[in-house]
């Protein structure tokens, strides 16, 4: 392995002399200032060439594959995140990993020692002599880990370099996978553009990472017709949004957008929307006890109709009547017999100018009516030379344009919702209606059918992380902004926390689509935690389980799972003493995490004053910022910590529903490494038979 080890770092050196001389020799050419289109094109490029360059320059490449095409000779391709090239033959040094030729490192698995691709000049097809993991850190070589060698002993070696990936302790942020992206995973990154794919996968299988990994795939692939300004990912939080903002700037991407469906409805709809506390419906969704449980099933009965599909038509039929009765009745007459029928207003609105949005017409027919007025009035101008007639007639005009529909868009959906049998009326404070992230949708749906779509709020390709708690009357909205309906949706249903929100179904979201245009995944292994989490995990929910298949972990194992009995008067002191072990043997990230809002901030609080500095994680936070964090369950959806500790998880704070069980669930799956659970005499049930140790 020496002497490997030893060609590989020769081959290293030389490949980074090659991307400096490339550098320094890029950098010394001035930027291009004038008009020259060509030029500009020119000085593009080598922008891009340097952009490359650099992100080449710490670590060129992970993977060697050496590959002999039928007929042709065998050669080395060094693939890395950024493909680089010899400017004077073309030749390619590194390959992009997402060119056709690299996705064999992907799909070669070492059963026989034949690989082929799809080339743009169609099939390709030959042998592979050896299948190499570099890691590559800093420009030093780290590791070599050949997983397929031609007439070896080959033993499954990529669990290897995989198990080294997995191990590695994680900051703050969400990073790539290009070296070490799995079969199932690859599938979906190389998807065709023109696809919506639906993603279920177990808490840990890399959904979000493979969602933003297919983004960088499908710029790559497709530059003509994806642009990275018009993508984008919708999630459920900022600080979700925080935590996975690196990947693509790793994978050389930037430009893409990002933001919450709330944020994003507000900013679209050009009227102020009023929307009701969620932190209070949040609490009493979250909040332990009886007390509330009627209240959390009356809104999740409504909230669930509101997005739901039936709503959707409802509100269809009701907007198909209000275009069909749009025009007014009677027409439009001025001086003598000069009269516009209702059946010619008509005709215009419903034939001649139907390619537009409802308002868009109105405005139409408004100027359309005024010049009409003015022509009219230069046939009686000598009758008429102060303008009486004329004045009249624009008086009759302005109480004429009060018979048409101008109401605002919220009216019309508030009067339109109040006339269904499900909805209550809304709530009205300081002469505000207030609205719920559930009306969004339908406010959103009936603005897009009254004034259209603009440009700029039509995207090349949409990403929707934790799926499971959008609607389908969201999805449905959005796929209006959506070209070809180029989706990623993804998420997972054993994660639906918000059950007043969301989907018990991927099929709610597989009829939106035509069926050629949509393909369904399922991604059962888990890679975020050891064998013993999972395990423990696969557990607690057990009995609320249904249909869904069990987490498989990838083989790495790591310390079991404690279950820690405490009084409430030494929690504290438990958890700091946790934490500080945890921080001495190297945990970056470190999570107490709570059942409620409120026990989250007493926590704090506690811990402030036995010196532990941690950060308060709180619905608005924004950012993330890794180290110690503090949080309710229903928060850390998502994320993931190098150790956990669970605090009180007994039978009053965590007891056996389905609700419950999920939470629980998602507390347990968020560890990488070290998981402790900490319980009282009255442990919770849904916690594993395992004998709690005091
Ligand atoms: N092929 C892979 N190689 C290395 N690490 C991987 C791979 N796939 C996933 N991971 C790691 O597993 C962890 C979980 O990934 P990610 O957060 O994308 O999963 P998820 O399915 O979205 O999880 P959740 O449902 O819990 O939000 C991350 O640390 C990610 O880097």
């Amino acid at each position: 392995m020496d002497e490997i080890y030893q060609n590989e770092q020769a081959k290293l050196q030389e490949t980074l002399s090659f991307i400096q001389q490339q550098l320094k020799e890029l950098q010394l050419i001035p930027r291009y200032q004038g008009s020259d289109l060509v030029e500009q094109l020119l000085d593009d490029q080598r922008r891009q060439t340097v952009n490359r360059l650099q992100l080449s320059e710490k670590s060129p490449y992970f993977g060697r594959l050496d590959f002999e095409e039928d007929g042709k000779r065998l050669t080395p391709l060094y693939l890395g995140k950024a493909g680089v090239e010899d400017p004077d033959n073309h030749q390619p040094i590194i390959i992009d990993w997402r060119a056709p030729v690299a996705s064999m490192f992907y799909s070669f698995t070492g059963q026989g020692d034949r690989a082929g691709y799809v080339s743009p000049d169609g099939e390709v097809e030959g042998t592979v002599h050896l299948k190499r993991n570099l890691a590559v850190e800093e420009q030093t070589l780290k590791r070599v880990v050949d997983s397929y060698v031609r007439g070896g002993e080959n033993l499954q070696v990529t669990d290897e370099f995989l198990l080294y990936r997995l191990g590695e302790n994680k900051d703050h942020r969400l990073r790539d996978i290009v070296s070490t992206i799995q079969v199932e995973q690859d599938k979906i990154i190389r998807s065709e553009r023109n696809q919506s794919l639906i993603i279920q996968g177990v808490p840990g299988s890399g959904k979000t990472t493979v969602a933003l990994h297919r983004l960088a795939y499908l710029l790559y692939q497709y530059q003509n017709q994806v642009r990275a300004d018009r993508i984008m990912i919708f999630a459920p939080n900022k600080m979700f949004l925080d935590y996975i903002s690196n990947v693509l700037p790793e994978l050389g991407i930037g430009g893409v957008k990002q933001t919450t469906f709330i944020e994003w409805v507000l900013e679209r709809l050009p009227e102020p929307i009023t929307l009701r506390n969620q932190t209070d419906r949040e609490e009493c969704w979250f909040e332990t006890g009886q007390s509330t449980d009627l209240e959390r099933e009356q809104q999740e009965v409504l909230a669930r109709f509101k997005g739901s599909f039936i709503f959707l038509e409802y509100l269809q039929q009701q907007l198909a009547k209000l275009e069909k009765d749009f025009v007014p009745q009677g027409g439009f007459a001025i001086w003598d017999e000069k009269k516009l029928t209702s059946e010619e207003i008509a005709h215009w609105f419903h034939v001649e100018y139907r390619h537009e949005p409802l308002r868009k017409r109105q405005e139409r027919i408004f100027a359309r009516m005024k010049r009409w007025i003015e022509m009219e009035h230069r046939d009686i101008r000598n009758r008429d030379p102060r303008n009486e007639l004329k004045k009249k007639a624009m008086e009759k005009f302005r109480q004429y344009k009060n018979l048409w529909d101008r109401r605002k868009v919220t009216q019309v959906y508030v009067d339109l919702a109040k006339q269904s049998d499900v909805v209550q009326p809304f709530t009205i404070k300081q002469k505000k209606v207030l609205f719920d992230p559930e009306d969004l949708a339908p406010l959103l749906y009936i603005y897009n059918f009254l004034y259209g779509i603009e440009t700029e709020y039509r995207f090349d390709h949409v990403v929707i992380d934790e799926a499971q708690d959008f609607s389908p009357f969201q999805v449905f909205v959005l796929k209006e902004h959506v070209r070809g309906n180029s989706f990623t949706i993804l998420g997972d249903l054993l994660q639906n926390i918000y059950a007043y929100k969301g989907i018990y179904d991927w099929n709610e979201f597989v009829h939106l689509f035509p069926e050629e245009q949509v393909s369904y995944f399922q991604l059962d292994r888990s890679y975020r935690s050891t064998v013993e989490i999972i395990q423990f995990a696969n557990q607690v929910i057990h009995s609320y389980q249904g249909e869904l298949t069990p987490a498989t972990p990838v083989f790495r194992s790591g310390e079991p799972v404690q279950v820690e009995q405490v009084r409430d008067q030494n929690r504290t002191l438990t958890v700091a003493s946790w934490i500080q072990k945890q921080s001495t043997q190297g945990m970056k990230s470190i999570a107490i995490v709570t059942r409620t809002e409120k026990a989250a901030s007493t926590l704090s609080v506690d811990l402030f004053a036995n010196g532990i500095e941690h950060h308060l994680i709180t619905p608005d936070r924004s950012q993330y910022a890794g180290g110690i964090s503090v949080a309710p369950i229903y928060l850390v959806k998502g994320m993931e910590f190098d150790a956990v500790i669970l605090v009180d998880v007994d039978n009053e704070q965590y007891p056996d529903d389905a609700l419950t069980a999920k939470l629980l669930y998602v507390g347990c799956t968020r560890a990488l490494h070290s998981l402790v659970v900490l319980t009282s005499d009255n442990p919770s049930p849904l916690l594993p038979e395992a004998v709690p140790v005091s």
